[in-house]
Order: C-alpha cells, then structure tokens, then sequence
C-alpha cells in the first residue's frame, strides 16, 4: 500500500456523489433504457465517449430542446477543468432523460481521469465475450468507499419485459424481497467468490443509493469485485471468478479508460496537474477534517454539501 495514498476520489467524488445521491431514484425501465444507452456507448465508442453521446443523442431524447440542454451538459463534461458535477435542473426534464443524466453524470465521475477506480474491457478467458471490468488505479487501503462506484435502486420492481432488453444483469433483491434494478456505474463490477469489496447503502437517508467498501486493501490493476449474493451465483458452474475457475486466463483487454484515452500531451499535463492539486488539496483537508475521508460519516448531511467544488481548490 502506498504510503502517500489518500483517497482522491473523496475530493470530486463526495460533492458529486452526495449530488447523485440525493437524485430521485428512476422506474426500472427508465433506468434500465438509460443504462444500456450508456452501454451502448461505452462498447460502441470507447475512444470519444462525450463526443459520441453527442452524436448519437437524438436517438435517446424526445425533443430538441431536451438535446439542447444535453448538449450543454456534453460541453461542460469534455473540458476536463470542468469536471465538476453539473447541477441539472431536474425538475423540468422528463424522466427518460433524467435517467440519461444521472448516468451521464455518474460515469462521468468513474471516467474522469483522478478517479480511483478505472473502467477496462475484460475477458473471463480467451474464448469469452468481452465485457466490461473495474480496476483500482492505486493501491487502496481497507474499509474506504470508492464513491465513483455508485448506482441507485430504482423505485419500481422490474417489469419482465424491460429485464428482457436489457443488456445486463443490474438487479438486485431490495429489502422487501422483491428484485428491482441496479444501475450506475457500480453494475459495472463483477462477483467474485472473494469479494474485495462490499455494496454499501450511503446512508440510511439516502437508502436508495449504494457504494461499494473495500473489505480489503486492494493493490493498484487489481480487479474490484464484489459478492452478488446467492441469487446470481448459487452454483459454481455460473461463476468464472478466480477462486471457481483457478486455471482460467483473464485478459484484461484495454489499458486505458474508454472515453479518456488522452492523446493531446498538454490536455495529458493539465489532467495531472488537476490531479495532483486535488490530491494536495485532499491531503491538506484530512489534517483539518481528519476521519472525514473514506468514511460515510456526513456523505448525506447538509453540513458538507457544496464545501468541495472544483473553484475552492
Ligand atoms: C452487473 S454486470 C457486471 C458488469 C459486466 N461485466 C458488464 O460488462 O456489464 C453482471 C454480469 O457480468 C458477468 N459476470 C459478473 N461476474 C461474473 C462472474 N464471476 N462470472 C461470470 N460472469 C460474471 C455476468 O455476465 C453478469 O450477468
């Protein structure tokens, strides 16, 4: 574990995820129409992820206007000093788009360069399709929160036709045993029967909202897993994870984050100088506000929303 780690995902992500927090949860088939949009994306144009969103919105938005403010919101997320989260004015959009946008505005968190954790194509074995992985991009020590790993539960139990088109598997039992769906980028993790991680709620007051908690410390390329529970995998023959199949190669198949693969060597210095002063910046916070970071304590109260922004850095 390294020495200098602070958790950077507690500096963008804590304002940020406290915003997507506090979002409304969306019906099962608004979410699950948003999430395989963003799928569809993430596999379709791994290189220009915003650029694409851009092309191809009008194939997921209703009106012009609606694209309009999309278009926006697209803009502020490819200038990379502006990656702070854009607060939507929810109330006016519909709740398809809304859906879009929360997804938008949470995988921009898991995409932005800083970010704790990163997104990567992976393979089970040679012979497997390709899916999508998460990866730590640092060491990152026990018991901390990867908020970039967030996702919501929707408000409604899944109908069977929108589970049908859906890409993927994003459901979960909610409390009341019935099965709603998981989306966000934390749907984006895999099980493992050695989970390294553990989904966990905000707070009570933000029920609908999980993380993941390192159960572990997780070394930096190791893949972050979490256990599904018995509901996905009971038997064994389902489960590819190290620990069911031991001789299986994984191929971990792209090095960079789809949609931030940086080119241009002056935006690649100005990333890491953000990055860096963020993580100063975190550093000199935790002497202030100590047990603060990598813990839930105030993720959802009032007293800490909007002390982080990307302008009082
Ligand atoms: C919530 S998604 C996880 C992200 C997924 N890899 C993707 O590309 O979207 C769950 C799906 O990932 C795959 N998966 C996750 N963990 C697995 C495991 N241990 N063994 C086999 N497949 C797994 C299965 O296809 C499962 O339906």
């Amino acid at each position: 574990m390294s020495d200098s780690f602070v958790e950077p995902s507690s500096v963008l992500s804590v304002d940020w995820s406290l915003h997507l927090a506090k979002s409304r949860p969306l019906t099962a088939s608004d979410a699950l129409r948003s999430d395989d949009a963003v799928d569809t994306i993430l596999q379709e144009h791994a290189d220009t992820l915003y650029r694409a969103f851009e092309t191809h919105k009008s194939v997921f938005f209703d009106s012009s206007q609606t694209a309009t403010e999309l278009h926006k919101i697209m803009l502020k997320l490819l200038d990379l000093k502006g990656w702070t989260h854009v607060a939507m004015p929810h109330t006016r959009l519909s709740q398809s788009v809304r859906a879009v946008t929360w997804c938008i505005e949470a995988h921009s968190m898991l995409l932005a360069p800083w970010a704790t954790v990163q997104l990567k194509l992976f393979r089970y074995g040679a012979n497997e399709p390709n899916q999508f992985a998460i990866f730590a991009t640092d060491d990152i020590p026990s018991g901390c929160i990867i908020y970039e790993l967030i996702g919501q539960l929707s408000l409604d139990n899944v109908d069977g036709e929108a589970k049908k088109k859906s890409t993927q598997l994003s459901e979960m039992k909610a409390r009341d045993g019935t099965s709603r769906v998981l989306y966000g980028p934390i749907r984006m993790v895999n099980h493992a029967c050695d989970a390294n991680t553990v989904y966990e709620e905000l707070k009570p007051n933000c029920r609908s909202t999980i993380v993941v908690r390192t159960l572990r410390a997780i070394r930096r390329e190791e893949q972050i897993t979490v256990g599904y529970g018995s509901d996905f995998f009971d038997a064994d023959d389902d489960c590819l994870c190290s620990v069911c199949r031991p001789d299986t190669q994984h191929c971990v198949k792209s090095t960079n984050p789809p949609g931030m693969r940086i080119v241009d060597t002056e935006k690649k210095k100005e990333a890491n100088k953000t990055k860096n002063r963020r993580r100063r910046w975190v550093r000199k916070q935790g002497k202030v506000i100590g047990k603060g970071i990598g813990t839930t304590k105030g993720v959802c109260g009032e007293e800490e929303e909007g002390e982080i922004t990307e302008h009082n850095i």
